[in-house]
């Protein structure tokens, strides 16, 4: 039986690069490995243009260093510094073809002897090529990429419906499982992703392992340690460069100077919001709170939240929230309220991970 050569490519952001982006690329070889029907020679990661402009991405100087140094243990998984060189963002599906067309373009000038490999030549190309013989090399670049970039997909206006045709389709898919995402179910909902189930591999990751970019850079600008989430190098590269560790912003009220007694978890972000007195006078706590949320990253890539505010008044809602789900909206809903009109001026409110937002303490709490 023959095997498909396969690179799997990686996008993100990788900011920064943690141990999960390496396993992932591990945990898809094996597993489309031992299908018997593919041979992974190569893995590539792209990391996003920095006019991607997600939120706290810091410039793909560092990033590309920092990958540089993740991926220095690899043998045979490269970093491909393209993405970010363009001169804007570039849509993943062209970031797929023109992978795809780099290497068969070298595949066909080693086959007509036109060119020899050179010192030019990208890293994963030069590896890719010890699998090829002239230019019937037949490997395909697939994308590789966890539940919540899949989730993603059903997500309205992300993602061009013939980019993901053509994603899917031409390319394929390796889907790590993510805890949140249910990659399966989320193909069976998509009429778009059901059509092409035969090139996505869901590739169920049994060692879960819930690191992201996003609390590590929480437990960073908190000073808390990420040994052991990702490698050595990448955490001196941050150290040395202060990456990362913004002063933590006074709107954040954390629990060290908290009166609350709930134990901290390292999902929750406890926060404090003015409210206004009995008599009225508030220091524009609806826009405290916006501006707090914004600071938010999304709850996840695959259900956009958007938090609003409504201007409280007292012994009334302090905070309302609004979540969008596909094309659907839930009404906004009270979460959180000021019973006590008496001198209160401030309220506690924590918002977990999922963007829950619960009401701790509507008792005076010093900041
Ligand atoms: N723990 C994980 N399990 C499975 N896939 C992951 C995990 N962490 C990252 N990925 C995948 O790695 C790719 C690049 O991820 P990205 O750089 O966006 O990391 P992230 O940790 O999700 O970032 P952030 O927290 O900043 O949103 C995406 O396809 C993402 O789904
Ligand atoms: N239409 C598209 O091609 C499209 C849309 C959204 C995200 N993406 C890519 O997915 C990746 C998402 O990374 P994050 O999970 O860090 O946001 C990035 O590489 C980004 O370029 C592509």
């Amino acid at each position: 039986m023959t095997h498909t050569k396969v690179i799997l490519l990686a996008c993100g952001s990788f900011n920064p690069p943690t141990f999960m982006h390496l396993r992932m690329f591990e945990l898809a070889r094996d597993h489309l490995n031992r299908l018997g029907r593919y041979q992974v020679i190569g893995g590539i990661v792209s990391p996003v243009h920095d006019d991607y402009g997600k939120k706290e991405l810091i410039s793909s100087t560092h990033r590309v260093s920092l990958l540089r140094l993740a991926l220095q243990d690899s043998d045979w998984i490269f970093l491909s510094d393209w993405e970010v060189n363009q001169k804007s963002w570039v849509r993943t599906r062209l970031v797929l073809q023109h992978h795809q067309n780099k290497l068969n373009m070298y595949a066909s000038e080693l086959g007509s002897n036109k060119r020899h490999l050179d010192a030019d030549v990208p890293e994963w190309v030069a590896h890719a090529q010890k699998y090829c013989a002239g230019s019937n090399c037949g490997v395909v670049v697939k994308l590789l990429c966890g539940g919540d970039l899949l989730d993603s997909f059903n997500s309205p206006g992300l993602w061009l419906k013939e980019d993901i045709e053509s994603l899917i389709g031409d390319h394929g898919l390796a889907v790590v499982t993510r805890a949140g995402s249910d990659s399966y179910k989320c193909i069976y909902e998509s009429d778009l992703l059901s059509k092409h189930q035969n090139n996505i591999v869901v590739v169920t990751e049994w060692i879960a392992n819930e690191i992201s970019s996003t609390k590590i850079r929480r437990a960073l600008r908190r000073g808390e340690s990420v040994k052991y989430l990702l490698p050595p190098d990448v955490i001196d590269y941050i150290k040395n460069n202060g990456l990362y560790s913004s002063s933590i912003d006074n709107k954040y009220q954390l629990f060290a100077n908290s009166t609350s007694a709930l134990t901290p978890s390292p999902n929750d972000i406890i926060m404090t919001l003015d409210v206004p007195d009995s008599s009225g006078n508030y220091n524009s706590p609806s826009h405290q709170l916006q501006n707090a949320l914004a600071e938010l990253p999304p709850a996840s890539s695959s259900s956009p939240t958007t938090l609003e505010s409504k201007r409280a008044r007292p012994g009334h809602a302090v905070a309302m929230r609004k979540v969008h789900l596909g094309s659907r909206e839930t009404d906004l809903e009270t979460v959180g309220e000021v019973t006590d009109e008496e001198k209160e001026t401030r309220v506690e409110i924590q918002i977990t991970e999922d963007g829950t937002i619960r009401v701790i303490s509507d008792k005076e709490t010093t900041v």
